[in-house]
């Protein structure tokens, strides 16, 4: 509590305290304070101090002693009278002996202090901030007089460290705001309530172009085209005014110092400082998103238009044939589909396995997520790893970005793996892994990634086969065959030869903008002998291939059915027996001298664009595996010898 002074001479201390240290703060003021104090009390010395709790020790902000200043004075608060202060909280006071009764306090021996006078000082929570004490080295009367002006100086002393605490404060948080204005990557402009710019931030500078000097003062209509200038001061001056952070509804154009505009996206709010009203406005460039948003549409709308003309290109998306192979067929696929089996499509090239894997797909809960697939057949050996798990950035030497790998971007969905017999052994143990836990890692992560993949794969050879030859993984096969789906050869399903050769005859007319008859009952009889090696892709070529031999509007099965122009096969106007129907060994003649005419035209390449299995539009592991089973043999071939299990190119 604090007693007021009476006497003259009082007034005079109170006048050397407020005039000492009116003028001063901080430092300044503690030196004048306890100068004062010394002096008003009459004692050699006077400290005031800060309370450090993690330590438990006092730090002299100022401390007089014998007529100059000790610096960087501070001690351990134990066994001294300094604790009594802080921790009875009240002022004490030791008119005489004060070193008898703290004899382990070796400063008040050096001090040679005799009597010592403290007071805690608190903050206005109520928690102790330092103290303000005296000491003498001859006893202090307890006199009602001394003690009131003490504990004046002690609220002078509190006041200024209380004021400088909120100093510091305010200084911590300013030092916080102007870190988060520097590191944000939208532009921050301040405007004042004439809607001048008082502040911007570095992103603005970048932005705009502009340099802050050049931007401060100027109005906010200055760096904002026509209708934005409107929009921002209607946003502003709406009733109540912008009290929390609002969305502007529009993008707002801002100019650049080179007059070039960017599209900005605008959150605008406002504050009160000294009773002045400002308003932030934070800009975001959205140049690049628009952009990328045109990007996607742009990229979205092509790939419609690429599925469409897909469709178009390789026919129905839907698998035709109403014969008891194909109904069965269909029947296992709606039943398989609805569940997340893996499913292994197995039937020769050509027989509609990729039609069937997409059938499984579409008639899934999968159906909105992608199907990816992969031809197992198509990629090399030194990238199926990376193709399938994806890659980090320089994982391995041209490795120039990260990619993902097609298991990752068909998460949700299914991936087809296309002739999955053609997977070297060490990429079989992978996948087996993904099957079996649904984890992978991408080359050179050290990061287990987890997909949610419906697989199913599909192949012409036979797995059990390459089992038994320890060319495919036991384990793999059985977690692939989990459901088995044999799709028929065209040879056992004559039956749809008429629906098929229609709808093909139907959809090549259209394409060709011509008429197309429909084929007769012994061109029919003609195309059910034919033993389709290729199946369905091989009648899609010869109908296509009968259209554009035609001389009119009927199509040219004579010229279109392979080997019938390089092999003398019976022409419906010149043999005898027109219903003769073909020997398997005829037939196979047939395919044999068409396959090495076709190595011939290719010049021995067989795949590429301008290989031979292009040139029969099949792929060119079963071209391949076709010449060996009719033991076709390429020249450069038998001098060096190429697994067959690759491509040949
Ligand atoms: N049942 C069907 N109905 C209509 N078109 C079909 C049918 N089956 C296959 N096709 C068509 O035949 C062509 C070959 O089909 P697909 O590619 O699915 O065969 P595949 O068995 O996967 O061949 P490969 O083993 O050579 O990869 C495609 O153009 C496909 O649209």
């Amino acid at each position: 509590m604090t007693v007021a002074p009476t006497s003259p001479g009082d007034t005079d201390a109170l006048r050397l305290v407020i005039e000492g240290t009116v003028s001063e703060t901080g430092p300044g003021f503690f030196r004048a304070l306890v100068r004062n104090l010394a002096s008003v009390m009459g004692t050699s010395g006077a400290w005031v101090t800060e309370y450090l709790p993690d330590n438990n020790r006092l730090r002299a902000l100022a401390f007089w002693l014998n007529g100059s200043f000790l610096e960087h004075f501070e001690h351990d608060v134990p066994g001294t009278p300094c604790e009594a202060v802080l921790v009875e909280k009240r002022l004490v006071h030791y008119p005489d002996r004060v070193v008898e009764l703290y004899p382990d306090d070796t400063d008040l021996q050096t001090l040679n202090a005799v009597s010592y006078l403290g007071v805690p000082l608190f903050d206005s929570d109520g928690r102790i901030m330092g103290h303000l004490a005296v000491l003498d080295s001859k006893p202090l009367r307890k006199e009602m007089r001394l003690i009131s002006l003490f504990e004046i100086f002690a609220a002078r002393a509190s006041a200024e460290c209380r004021r400088l605490r909120i100093e510091q404060e305010v200084r911590a948080r300013e030092e916080e705001l102007s870190s988060l204005l520097q590191g944000a990557m939208d532009g921050i402009v301040v405007l004042d309530d004439s809607l001048r710019i008082v502040r911007v931030n570095p992103a603005v500078q970048r932005l705009f172009g502009y340099q802050p000097e050049q931007m401060i003062g100027q109005e906010a209509k200055w760096f904002l085209a026509g209708d934005s200038a409107k929009l921002l001061t209607e946003c502003i001056r709406q009733p109540g005014g912008p009290e929390r952070q609002v969305w502007i509804p529009s993008r707002l154009t801002v100019i650049r110092a080179d007059q070039s505009r960017f599209p900005a996206e605008a959150t605008l709010s406002s504050f009160e400082c000294r009773r002045t009203r400002f308003f932030t406005l934070i800009l975001r460039n959205i140049d690049e998103r628009i952009e990328a948003e045109q990007h996607i549409a742009r990229l979205s709308s092509e790939t419609e238009y690429l599925r469409k003309a897909l469709a178009d290109e390789t026919g129905v998306d839907e698998l035709l044939g109403n014969s008891p192979p194909m109904l069965s067929l269909k029947a296992a696929i709606q039943q398989v589909a609805t569940t997340d089996a893996t499913v292994l499509i197995h039937g020769e090239t050509g027989t509609g396995k990729e039609l069937v894997a997409r059938a499984v797909h579409t008639s899934s809960h999968r159906k909105d997520k992608p199907m990816v697939r992969v031809n197992c057949a198509a990629i090399p050996g030194s990238l199926m790893e990376s193709e399938f798990f994806g890659h980090e950035k320089g994982a391995f030497t041209g490795a120039v970005a990260k990619r993902e790998g097609r298991f990752a971007l068909a998460d949700g969905g299914t991936i087809f793996l296309d002739e999955v017999g053609e997977l070297p052994l060490d990429l079989q143990a992978k996948l087996l892994r993904v099957l079996q836990e649904g984890e992978f890692e991408s080359l050179g992560s050290v990061k287990t990634r987890k997909v949610d993949v419906r697989v199913v794969a599909a192949t012409n050879r036979d797995l059990a086969k390459m089992v038994a030859e320890g060319s495919f993984r036991e384990d793999l096969y059985y977690r692939l065959n989990v459901f088995p789906l044999a799709v028929p050869a065209l040879r056992e399903r004559t039956q749809d030869l008429p629906l098929l050769a229609a709808a093909f005859q139907e959809r090549f007319s259209r394409r060709m903008g011509c008429k197309s008859e429909a084929l007769h009952p012994e061109e029919l009889r003609r195309l059910a002998a034919y033993p389709w090696p290729g199946n369905i892709r091989e009648l899609q070529n010869v109908i296509e291939r009968a259209i554009i031999l035609a001389p009119g509007t009927h199509p040219d099965l004579v010229k279109a059915l392979p080997g019938q122009c390089c092999v003398e096969a019976p022409r419906r106007d010149e043999t005898k027996d027109e219903n003769r129907v073909l020997t398997a060994s005829e037939i196979e003649e047939i395919e044999r001298s068409n396959l090495q005419r076709a190595l011939d035209v290719a010049s021995g390449k067989v795949s590429g664009p301008k290989g031979a299995a292009a040139l029969l539009n099949i792929p060119p592991s079963t071209f391949t595996s076709r010449m060996k089973a009719l033991g076709v043999e390429r020249q450069q071939e038998s001098r060096n010898p190429v697994s067959p299990a690759r491509g040949i190119s």
